[in-house]
């Protein structure tokens, strides 16, 4: 089973995949695939350079994180140049992944924070949304990033066309703080790992 999980920026799905790594399945993070990919792969490195100039990447080969950033998350066009380029290719990566992972475990989580504006959530059987107040979520991931409030807003700006699909989800979960969070991911992996012997779960 292929089970994906999405949410805007600081919703906390690295924080609920941390959990489900600990129960044993395997997490993709799509996000740290496309970085990987963005730095490896010569014709994903050659398109962006096309795009962005020699500027797109440091000169020890990383990617300038903050220059592609404010590239696209202030210009609607560059931002779908950008997942033109890359969105196929992690697509591809993951479903090499999944195949392999597949035949060890009965499910496996992929993270993303896009997943409904795309399709990707069509391939996979079942999706869960984390969801959190907005105001929680700035505060978060100023606490985590060095992103000004304006920065997440812009970012949450671009991811608003999720939102408006949060309804295709098969489960979500409030991060708010309100709602024991632990006790709904193992009853998740329990549902998830249906076929497997109460003895083998975590
Ligand atoms: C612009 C980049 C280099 C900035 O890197 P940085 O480490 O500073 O930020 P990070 O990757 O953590 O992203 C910050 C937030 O923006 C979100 N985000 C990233 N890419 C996108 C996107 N294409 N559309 C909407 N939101 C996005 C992330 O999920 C996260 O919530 C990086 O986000 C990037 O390469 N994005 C384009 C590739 C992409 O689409 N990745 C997403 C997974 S496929
Ligand atoms: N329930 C929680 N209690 C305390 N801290 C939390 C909680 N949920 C998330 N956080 C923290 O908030 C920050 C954002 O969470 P996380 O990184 O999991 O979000 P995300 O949805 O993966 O965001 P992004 O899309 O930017 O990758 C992290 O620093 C995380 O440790």
């Amino acid at each position: 089973m292929q089970v994906g999980i999405t949410g805007g920026i600081g919703a906390g799905k690295s924080f609920i995949c941390r959990v489900f790594k600990v129960l044993g399945t395997p997490i993709y993070n799509a996000d740290a695939s496309a970085k990987m990919l963005m730095t490896e792969d010569p014709e994903i490195i050659y398109e962006i350079k096309q795009v962005f100039g020699e500027e797109a990447y440091l000169e020890n080969g990383k990617l300038n994180r903050a220059y592609l950033a404010n590239q696209i998350f202030n210009d609607q066009k560059k931002l779908t140049t950008m997942n033109e380029i890359v969105h196929p290719r992690v697509a591809a990566h993951y479903e090499n992944w999944a195949e392999i992972q597949l035949k060890k475990h009965p499910y496996v989580v992929k993270e993303a924070a896009l997943m409904f504006s795309n399709g990707n959530y069509k391939k996979l059987d079942k999706v869960i949304v984390v969801d959190a107040p907005i105001e929680k979520r700035i505060q978060r991931v100023v606490a985590r990033d060095h992103r000004s409030p304006k920065q997440i807003e812009d970012i949450i700006e671009k991811q608003k066309k999720e939102e408006d699909l949060f309804s295709l989800a098969d489960y979500r979960l409030d991060n708010d703080d309100s709602t024991l969070l632990i006790p709904q991911i193992i009853e998740l992996h329990k549902t998830f790992s249906v076929g497997q012997k109460e003895s083998e779960l975590i």
